[in-house]
C-alpha cells in the first residue's frame, strides 16, 4: 500500500479487482472498509445517535456495514434508504445488517453518515437522492462522507448534487483525485485513508509528503549555500518581496537586479544594477527568478530571453510567464526551469505552447510533458507536474488570497532552487514553506508580514 497515492477511479477498481484476483473477495473487501470507517465513526460519535444514508451501489453496501457495526457497539442506528442495493455485495451487507430502515425523511441531531454514492457516482444526482442530500446541507450535526462526498465526481471533483459540508470525509483504500481538487476539497473536513490491503500502484500522482530541509553544512559559506539573482523590470515592489522571501529561505545570498532606487530595501539586500547579459552569465549564480514586476515590453522581453540564454536552474513567474512561448525556450535545457502560474497564467501558457486541455491538472500534467519545465499549478488547490510525477497538496490557508502572496512564493521558490538545484524539489518544498509562512502570519496579513514569516517557517521542517 502506498499511502499518499491519488488515485482516478480506473486506477482504484483496476486495485480492488488485482485484490480479488488474488483471493480477496469484493465481501471482504467491504467489510474492510465499512468496519475500518466505523472505527473512526464511534471515535467521533461517543454515545450519540448516528443515521446512515445508504445509496443504491457499493458505497450503500459500505453504510449497511458501518451501521451494523455501530449498532453492535451500541450506538442508536438509523439507517435511510430510498432504494433497496442494486449489487450483489451491498445486498449481501444489507441482509447482515440488524437494524431497521426507513426509505425516506432524515431524523435530527444525529451525527449522519454519507453513504449514498462513492466512485460509481456518474450522473447528475436527481429526485429523492437529491432531496436527501438537501436534507443533509440543512441538518444540524456532525456529518461524515464515505469515500467522496455523494455529490462529487471523484476524477475531476465536478459537482453533481447538493453540496454538504462535511466534518470527516473518509477515503476507502486510496486517495481520489478530487480530494485534492478545489472547490469540493474545502468542503470535506478533516481527510482521512482507511486502508482496506489494498495494493496501489506507485507510478501514479501522490500527495505531497512534508519535507525535510537541512541546516546548512558546517563549513558552508555564503556561496555554497546558494546564489539567486532576482531578475527586477518596471515595477519595483513585486520583486522586492520576492527578495524579502528569498532571503529568509536558506539561500546564502540574494541580489536584486534592478535599477530602482528601493529606498524601503533592507539593507542586507544586494542591489545591483539591472540584469545584462553578462551579469547572468555569472557562473557562481545557483538560480536566477524573473517575473515579478518584470512587465511585457521589450525590455522586459529581452532580460528574459537573457535570462533564459544564461542556462541556470531559473524560476519563471508572473509577467515571465505571459511573455513566453516556444521560440524562446527552444535550445533551452528546460529540465533546470520551473514556471509557478496561476489559473489565469496557465491558461495563457497551454495557450502559447498548443496545449488543448482544460482542467488544472490536466493542464500542468501536460505542460510538463510537452515541454519539459517543471510546473507548479498555484491557487487554493495545488498541482506540482514535474519529472517526478504529478504531486497534490492539502490546502493553505485561505489569507493566502491577499495581492503579493505570488511575489512571495516566488522568492521562496528560487531560493530553495538556488539551494537545492532540482526543480521539483524546489517547488515542493516552497509549497510547504509559504503554507507554514502563512500559518505563522495569522489573520489577515499582508505580502510583507508574510515574507517576513518564511525563516520562521522553516523550524516546522528542519
Ligand atoms: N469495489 C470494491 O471492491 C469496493 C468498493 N467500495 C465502495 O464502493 C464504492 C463504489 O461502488 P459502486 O461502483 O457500486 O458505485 P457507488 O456506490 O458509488 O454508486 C453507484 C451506484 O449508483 C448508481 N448511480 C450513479 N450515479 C447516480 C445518480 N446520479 N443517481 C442515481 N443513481 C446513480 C449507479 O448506477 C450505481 O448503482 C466506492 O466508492 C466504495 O465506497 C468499498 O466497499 C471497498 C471495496
Ligand atoms: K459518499
Amino acid at each position: 500500500m502506498s499511502p499518499t497515492a491519488v488515485l482516478t477511479v480506473d486506477q482504484m477498481r483496476a486495485a480492488e479487482q488485482a485484490a480479488m484476483s488474488a483471493g480477496t473477495s469484493e465481501w471482504e473487501l467491504m467489510q474492510r472498509a465499512g468496519e475500518g470507517a466505523a472505527q473512526w465513526i464511534a471515535r467521533m460519535a461517543g454515545g450519540r445517535d448516528v443515521c446512515v444514508l445508504c445509496g443504491p451501489g457499493n458505497n450503500g453496501g459500505d453504510g449497511y456495514v458501518i451501521a451494523e457495526s455501530l449498532r453492535r457497539r451500541g450506538n442508536t442506528v438509523h439507517v435511510v434508504a430510498p432504494k433497496e442495493p442494486g449489487t450483489e455485495t451491498a445486498r449481501t451487507a444489507r441482509a447482515a445488517y440488524k437494524g431497521e430502515v426507513s426509505t425516506e425523511g432524515l431524523p435530527r441531531n444525529q451525527v449522519y453518515v454519507d453513504c449514498l454514492f462513492g466512485y460509481g457516482l456518474a450522473r447528475e444526482v436527481t429526485g429523492e437522492f437529491a432531496q436527501l442530500l438537501e436534507n443533509l446541507r440543512d441538518a444540524t450535526g456532525y456529518k461524515v462522507a464515505i469515500d467522496v462526498p455523494s455529490s462529487v465526481a471523484s476524477d475531476t471533483g465536478e459537482r453533481l448534487g447538493p453540496p454538504v459540508e462535511y466534518d470527516l470525509t473518509l477515503a476507502l483504500g486510496g486517495w481520489k483525485r478530487a480530494h485534492f481538487t478545489m472547490p469540493v476539497m474545502a468542503t470535506m473536513g478533516v481527510k482521512r485513508v482507511v486502508d482496506i490491503g489494498l495494493d496501489l500502484p506507485a507510478d501514479v500522482p501522490r500527495l505531497s509528503d512534508a519535507p525535510r530541509i537541512s541546516a546548512p553544512a558546517a563549513d558552508a559559506h555564503k556561496y555554497r549555500r546558494g546564489l539567486l539573482a532576482i531578475v527586477a523590470g518596471e515595477m519595483p515592489g513585486a520583486p522586492l518581496l520576492a527578495a524579502e522571501s528569498a532571503m529568509r529561505s536558506g539561500a546564502g545570498y540574494v541580489k536584486l537586479l534592478s535599477d530602482h532606487s528601493h529606498p524601503d530595501a533592507p539593507a542586507e539586500l544586494v542591489i545591483e544594477s539591472a540584469a545584462t547579459r553578462k551579469t547572468l552569465s555569472d557562473e557562481r549564480l545557483s538560480a536566477i527568478l524573473v517575473g515579478p514586476g518584470l512587465g511585457r515590453k521589450n525590455k522586459a522581453r529581452d532580460a528574459l530571453g537573457s535570462a533564459l540564454e544564461a542556462g541556470r536552474p531559473t524560476i519563471l513567474d508572473a509577467d515571465a510567464l505571459h511573455l513566453l512561448d516556444p521560440a524562446m525556450t527552444a535550445g533551452c535545457n528546460t529540465a533546470k526551469i520551473g514556471l509557478t502560474p496561476h489559473e489565469g497564467e496557465l491558461a495563457k501558457l497551454c495557450e502559447a505552447f498548443g496545449i488543448d486541455a482544460s482542467s488544472k491538472f490536466d493542464r500542468a500534467e501536460a505542460l510538463h510533458a510537452e515541454t519539459g519545465m517543471t510546473v507548479l499549478a498555484k491557487g487554493p488547490d495545488t498541482i506540482l507536474a514535474g519529472p517526478e510525477g504529478v504531486l497534490f497538496f492539502e490546502r493553505g490557508s485561505s489569507w493566502l488570497s491577499v495581492a503579493g502572496t505570488g511575489d512571495v512564493f516566488a522568492g521562496i521558490a528560487a531560493a530553495r532552487l538556488a539551494v537545492r538545484g532540482e526543480v521539483q524539489q524546489a517547488l515542493e518544498e516552497a509549497v510547504w514553506i509559504h503554507h507554514e509562512a502563512a500559518r505563522l502570519a495569522g489573520p489577515a496579513f499582508t505580502a510583507g508580514t508574510l515574507a517576513r514569516s518564511v525563516n520562521n517557517a522553516l523550524w516546522s521542517f528542519l
